[in-house]
């Protein structure tokens, strides 16, 4: 078992306790920015910043980690958008996390979990977030679209996050707008920049699609290199929740996007 097959697992279980009860967070109810539209603008690349306590592959990262007080550095230093994992299990967060972070900042906000089930995408807007994840490693073809077509339906926006060229096919089927690539093998934890550049070879870009690169970005030569691949934004957890200076190691990875019309 992976432990990609392991959290799948625990979902199945806890999507039975959540259709036990209606949801009972209530965010503010805020109108975000669409986050199609924010990756859409500046010529640098945009940081979507993740609070993150712990992971399966590194244990503990940050366990006293303050969600308001973490997402509010974030919107200061210029995120494009936080995201809040609510994994409990394996990750320490909660939908009380997402919650909390969605009354104290205004600009995009994504649920990351793995989503299997309607329910979770019905917690994940009860909780504040305007965005979604759905890993297609995770969902069959028809369980992928049709949570894609609930969230749309809900208005939130979706990040389709794959690992390989097979995937981003399936992503492209379904019409996904916001398509990521996970750096981070979820089988073996082992991370690879170069699965972004492999993926982007067989990108179709236009300017209905936005193409991101989530895991492993420490460094501005990080940022530099999937920016170059014709990334618009990178998703980052690790390397900001351990920095010293949100501000600083924020602000470093957003470096300018080339000038070449993709
Ligand atoms: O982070 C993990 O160990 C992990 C293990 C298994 C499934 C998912 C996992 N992480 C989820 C993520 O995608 C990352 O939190 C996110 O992309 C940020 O990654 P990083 O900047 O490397 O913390």
């Amino acid at each position: 078992m992976t432990i990609l097959t392991k959290i799948l697992a625990q979902k199945a279980v806890e999507i039975e306790q959540l259709k036990q009860q209606a949801p009972t967070y209530v965010a503010d109810a805020k109108q975000r920015p669409s986050l199609f539209e924010t990756l859409n603008t500046t010529n640098r690349l945009h940081v979507i910043a993740e609070m993150k306590r712990a992971s399966p592959s590194k244990g503990l990262i940050a366990e006293g980690a303050n969600p308001v007080a973490q997402g509010m550095a974030y919107e200061q230093a210029g995120a494009a958008c936080i995201s809040v994992l609510t994994d409990e299990c394996f990750f320490k967060g909660s939908f009380e996390d997402l919650q909390n972070v969605a009354n104290a900042v205004s600009i995009p906000l994504l649920c990351k979990d793995f989503v299997i089930d309607e329910v979770q995408i019905d917690y994940a807007k009860a909780a504040g977030a305007s965005v979604v994840l759905l890993i297609v490693a995770a969902l069959d073809d028809m369980t992928l679209q049709r949570l894609h077509d609930y969230a749309t339906s809900l208005d939130l926006d979706i990040l389709v996050e794959t690992h390989n060229v097979d995937e981003l096919h399936r992503a492209l089927r379904i019409g996904a707008k916001i398509i990521g690539v996970n750096n981070r093998n979820l089988h073996d934890f082992s991370i690879d920049l170069a699965h972004t550049e492999d993926i982007a070879a067989h990108f179709p870009f236009n300017e209905e699609r936005i193409f991101i690169s989530e895991s492993g970005i420490w460094t501005s030569e990080d940022a530099a290199r999937v920016a170059k691949a014709g990334a618009k934004a990178v998703l980052v957890g690790e390397s900001l929740m351990r920095s010293d200076s949100v501000q600083s190691a924020l602000q470093s990875l957003q470096v300018p996007l080339l000038a070449v019309k993709r």
